[in-house]
């Protein structure tokens, strides 16, 4: 099954209806947003502060001013925490969106103590609430849930104190209303729509690489995926952390004959139940499993011994041998045999063999497999 079809776009928030397609992709943008939330934290806090002058000029220096400037002060300590964890701290994607929802709360909050601080003013701070509902909208990284919460929370209170204060007629209040409405309703769509355009723009990612690392037919990893995933320096390093490592080389046995008797339909139909067969007994997320020629597969199995390189061939031999595959319009039951070679040796950079060495190995002991009389396994350790 592709991606897209897995990471459905959920058509009210823009996010993945999954949870785990919208981790893979929180996880995968986290790099960007990070960064992005500690810069925003930092220069709403510096306008946050500087706006000080204002209750200065409205109020005067005393003890209502040193009130707002106290709630000032609380916001920019919060923010500076936040923006300071956002820089400083690898966070994960739960304690980002906690220090976003708990900086704008903070935000917010005070800014509803500056209303009630400074009654006369209603209409700027009206104007000041839309700006600030836009960069709670489209600037701070947070879910699309938590934000609407915040932003239209905040609305109501902000609309309740105007109503509260009675200093406002009555068509103001609805006239501030209904544009803090519009506000909030374009900032939700527009928040919404960049959800789902950066969704799709990861998705279209995801597919291209998943159409350039695996192989059509069987969804395995194709050779592209072994050579640049696998066998380069960075990837036998990693390999090296498991200390050994397994490899088996697997080819399906007279396959041109069942080409030649049955259609290249049914061979396709053999050659993927021998891969769904290879997947199923690999580790999930551990083994690597590829396509290695037309008939033949390899599987990598880090931390595997020769032992258990074998153990698993012969599982799948006769597994494979016991099993038939039903034909591509499933008139018939087909069935043949497959022949390995399992190569094992330590993972060490220094003096373990490299995986090409061991592929090498693997190779050559399947061809003996086939001299032998196919349907078997050959094996040996490589030093
Ligand atoms: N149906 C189908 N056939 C393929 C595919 N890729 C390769 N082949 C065929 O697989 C056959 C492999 O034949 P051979 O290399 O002679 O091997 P074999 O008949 O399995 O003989 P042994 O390996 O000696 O047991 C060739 O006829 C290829 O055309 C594919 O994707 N689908």
């Amino acid at each position: 099954m592709s991606f897209s079809s897995l990471a459905q776009i959920a058509p009210l928030t823009g996010e993945f209806a999954s949870p785990g397609s919208e981790t893979a992709f929180l996880h995968h943008q986290q790099p960007q947003t990070q960064p992005l939330l500690g810069f925003t934290l930092a220069f709403c806090t510096l306008f946050y502060v500087a706006f000080a002058v204002t209750d200065l000029a409205a109020l005067g220096f005393g003890e209502a001013f040193l009130t707002l400037f106290s709630a000032r002060m609380v916001v920019a300590l919060t923010a500076g925490a936040c923006t300071w964890l956002a820089y400083r701290r690898p966070l994960t994607v739960p304690a980002m969106r906690l220090a976003a929802s708990v900086a704008e709360a903070v935000a917010l909050g005070c800014f509803m103590i500056i209303a009630i601080y400074r009654p006369a003013e209603f209409h700027w701070h009206a104007m000041s609430l839309a700006i600030m509902l836009m960069v709670v909208y489209l600037y701070i990284p947070n879910s699309f849930v938590n934000t609407l919460l915040l932003a239209f929370s905040s609305t109501a209170v902000f609309v309740a104190i105007a109503l509260g204060q009675g200093r406002m007629n009555f068509t103001d209040v609805v006239t501030m209303s209904m544009l803090l409405f519009l506000t909030n309703a374009f900032g939700a769509l527009a928040a919404r729509r960049f959800n789902r355009i950066s969704r799709e723009e990861y998705r279209a990612q995801v597919e291209l690489r998943h159409a350039a690392e695996r192989d059509h037919l069987t969804g395995c990893h194709n050779r592209r995926y072994l050579h640049e995933k696998l066998m380069t320096p960075l990837a036998q390093q990693a390999l090296c952390q498991h200390a050994r490592v397994a490899v088996v080389l697997c080819d399906i046995d007279n396959f041109k004959h069942i080409n030649d008797s049955h259609g290249h339909a049914d061979g396709d139909e053999v050659i993927r139940s021998f891969a769904r067969l290879l997947a199923a007994m690999t580790r999930e997320g551990l083994d690597s499993v590829i396509r290695y020629g037309g008939e033949e597969f390899l599987a990598v199995l880090p931390g595997a011994t020769l032992d258990e390189g074998i153990a698993l061939a012969e599982r799948l031999r006769s597994r494979f041998a016991a099993a038939a595959t039903l034909s591509a319009y499933g008139q018939e039951h087909i069935r043949t045999t497959a022949s390995f070679g399992v190569a094992a040796g330590a993972a060490d950079m220094e003096d373990g063999p490299a995986l090409r060495d061991l592929i090498a190995a693997a190779d050559k002991l399947m061809y003996e497999a086939k001299r032998g009389g196919r349907d078997c396994v050959r094996a040996m350790q490589v030093l």
